[in-house]
């Protein structure tokens, strides 16, 4: 556990080198630390790999709602300077991905690339957001949770029980959690200060997605010049859990090609 100057606790964990190369992934609305766990292993050795529980999600303090995004970016940077991270590439899902634009925005020394995972500058519609923040307090998070999973994984995925552990992680997060996050996400329009960052950036967008549509990350990429985009088949809004060979292959090649890793992966 990590507590910042302010005393919030961020709950992150560590691997790799101490002097590695940093890696900082950002899970999304529902997620955890566990979003990443089938990729991990097929990244290089070399990098020092931090993940990172948000703002209401895993073991990170979850404060009543609402939540701003300001203050969500405030406690990754936080974070970071207290783990003495500079100059990492970050990826981020959905939510990740927004905390991930705002963070480079504010700290272009912390971050040194963008990898943006089915995310976009601004995700749909605030009555969309209101709608789901009034179910999860309405007492219905197991349901929404229920009805997200055929958005967010593809069909072959669901019959195989891809979104297991996706869904269990969704049903455990803390409702206040969730309808906190979907507030900071409702406020969220980061177009303009996008659209000013230049550093690498990787769009990577699951071609099944059902929640954020591809052409959403593929224009927020865009929007840096010399951004590279990819679309990953068979693969829906969590590419780590349901495509973890080829979103590492592509995550590495990045790296790679920016200097950041020298190997394949392992
Ligand atoms: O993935 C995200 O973080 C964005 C999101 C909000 C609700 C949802 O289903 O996905």
């Amino acid at each position: 556990m990590d507590f910042t100057a302010a005393s919030f606790a961020t709950n992150t964990i560590q691997s790799g080198p101490e002097d590695g190369a940093p890696l900082v992934l950002l899970h999304s609305l529902g997620g955890d630390l566990s979003t990443w766990d089938p990729v991990l292993p097929q990244l290089p050795e070399t990098l020092r790999i931090v993940r990172i529980n948000l703002r209401g999600h895993g073991k990170t303090e979850c404060p009543p709602p609402p939540y701003s995004m300001g203050s969500m970016i405030r406690e990754v940077e936080q974070s970071l300077d207290n783990q003495n991270i500079r100059d990492a590439v970050v990826v981020g899902i959905g939510l990740g991905g927004l905390v991930a634009q705002g963070l480079a925005v504010k700290r272009l020394d912390q971050v040194r690339a963008l990898v943006l995972v089915n995310t976009a500058a601004k995700l749909g519609h605030p009555p969309h957001w209101q709608a789901m923040i009034d179910e999860i307090n309405g007492g219905g998070k197991s349901d929404l949770a229920k009805r997200l999973m055929p958005l967010w994984f593809h069909r072959a995925a669901l019959k195989d029980g891809l979104e297991g552990p996706a869904l269990d992680v969704f049903e455990q997060t803390n409702s206040e959690g969730l309808a906190g996050a979907l507030d900071a996400i409702k406020g969220t329009d980061f177009y303009t200060p996008t659209a000013g960052l230049r550093l690498p950036c990787l769009g990577i967008a699951g071609a099944e997605d059902r929640f954020v549509p591809n052409d959403m990350t593929r224009e927020t990429t865009s929007l840096i010049p010399g951004s590279d985009f990819v679309l990953l088949r068979k693969s829906g809004h969590l590419p780590p859990q349901d495509q973890p060979e080829a979103f590492a292959l592509h995550l590495t090649e990045f790296l790679v090609r920016i200097g950041h890793a020298s190997s394949a992966p392992t």
